[in-house]
Parts: C-alpha cells; sequence; structure tokens
C-alpha cells in the first residue's frame, strides 16, 4: 500500500517506511547517542540501520550499528557507513558470548521483529510476544526476575521493542518496569492504523544495587 510514509520513505532514500517509526521514538527520547553501539534485531531491509547510523553522527565520533537477520540484509548505501554491520541469524539462537566479538556491550538494543502475520490475532500476538522476549532477554537476561547484571545492554542503555497487543502485554510491560527506570508504550505515527503493533520503550537499564560492605 503506498501510503503517505512510503511515498516519503522512497523520496527520502530510506529502504523501507519503517524508518518513521524509529526515527519518530528517537525524535521523542533521544534513544542514539553519538557514537553508541547499536543492536537491531530483525534488522532487514535495513531502514532501521540507517536511521541508526544517521543517529551515530560523524564517522569521527565511532560507534557500531550491528544488524541481525534470520534472512539476508544487504546494508543500504544511503545513511550508512562502515559502522553499519549485519549478521545473518536467529535472534532466538543468539547470546552474548555469541555477539562479543563486535563489542563489549550495547547502548541500544533495538528490536522490530516479526513473522509473518497468519491471520489469527491471538497467535500472531503469542509469536511476536515470543520475539519481543528474546530480544529483552538478550538485553537484559530473564526479564521475569528482579536485574542482574546478564544481557548486552550497557548501564543506562536503552531498549525498543515492537509487539503485537495480546495476552501477556502487561505481565511483559511489569516486568521490563524491574529494569528501566522508565518504560512506555508507543504507537508511532508510521504504524498502520489497523495494526496492533506498538513498541514498548524502556530508558535507562537499571543494575542490581552491590552489596556494600561497612
Ligand atoms: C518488519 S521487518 C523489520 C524491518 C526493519 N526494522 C527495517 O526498518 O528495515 C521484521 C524482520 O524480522 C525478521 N525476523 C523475524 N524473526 C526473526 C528471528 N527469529 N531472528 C532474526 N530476525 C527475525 C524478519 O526476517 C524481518 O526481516
Amino acid at each position: 500500500m503506498q501510503d503517505q510514509f512510503f511515498k516519503q520513505a522512497k523520496a527520502q532514500g530510506y529502504v523501507a517506511r519503517s524508518a518513521f517509526k524509529l526515527l519518530e521514538i528517537h525524535r521523542k527520547y533521544r534513544i542514539i547517542s553519538p557514537g553508541a553501539n547499536c543492536l537491531d534485531l530483525g534488522c532487514s531491509p535495513g531502514a532501521w540501520l540507517q536511521v541508526a547510523c544517521q543517529a551515530l553522527g560523524p564517522r569521527h565520533q565511532g560507534g557500531l550499528v550491528l544488524g541481525v537477520d534470520i534472512t539476508g540484509t544487504a546494508i543500504p548505501k544511503r545513511y550508512c557507513d562502515d559502522r553499519v554491520k549485519v549478521l545473518q541469524a536467529d535472534a532466538r539462537e543468539l547470546n552474548a558470548q555469541k555477539l562479543s566479538g563486535y563489542c563489549k556491550g550495547f547502548h541500544v538494543v533495538l528490536s522490530d521483529m516479526c513473522h509473518a502475520t497468519m491471520g489469527s490475532a491471538a497467535a500472531d500476538a503469542a509469536r511476536s510476544l515470543e520475539l519481543a522476549t528474546c530480544a529483552a532477554t538478550l538485553a537484559v537476561g530473564d526479564v521475569a526476575q528482579p536485574p542482574t547484571s546478564q544481557g548486552l545492554l550497557q548501564a543506562k542503555g536503552h531498549l525498543v521493542v515492537k509487539l503485537l497487543q495480546g495476552a501477556g502485554t502487561q505481565e511483559f510491560t511489569s516486568d521490563l518496569k524491574q529494569h528501566f527506570r522508565k518504560v512506555l508504550h508507543v504507537f508511532p505515527e508510521a504504524s498502520r492504523q489497523e495494526s496492533r503493533e506498538i513498541f514498548i520503550v524502556g530508558l535507562g537499564r537499571t543494575m542490581p544495587r552491590l552489596a556494600t560492605h561497612d
């Protein structure tokens, strides 16, 4: 469907209209700082890679955008530079050790992962929750448990996760509240009106308090 965002993406050189979802979230919450290390789960065809790389600022400020997708991804030429890398993998099979060669930790974990929808709202939401939980687990460890120092996301880092709303959305949100200073539900303008997708934004990862000794 060639809507306003499709046309805008084409005109501005983004490879997909989804660029405008991350642009809106970033404009509101400044998710990606110059020079940050970002993990982009479900990165194909690469619009979030473009937005994230732009947000890193000039090349000399450094940073990394590591995109992961179960399908192969051609890194878009427009807006991406050599700080963008891609890995073809199933995010459900990743762990901190498998990504340790890229950087010591990420300042931002993004997930726009989704399966092709099957037509059953309940089944689609359950499959989406599985992918969202996978992204959150990579970021902070077991989300249902109190904070530990596990996970790839650095202290004070941010998480953006797409989820199709359904059973489990509220519980997932409350679990995340243990791990972030603030957790928000964002409905970007570029999401299709009929879509049940929301983006859960976790701002400022909190870490466990270290035991103090007198
Ligand atoms: C909506 S698209 C992402 C669009 C992307 N953010 C962009 O702006 O170009 C969702 C992606 O999630 C990927 N995906 C689904 N399940 C995955 C998994 N288990 N591991 C990695 N990627 C997955 C799909 O292959 C698909 O490319």
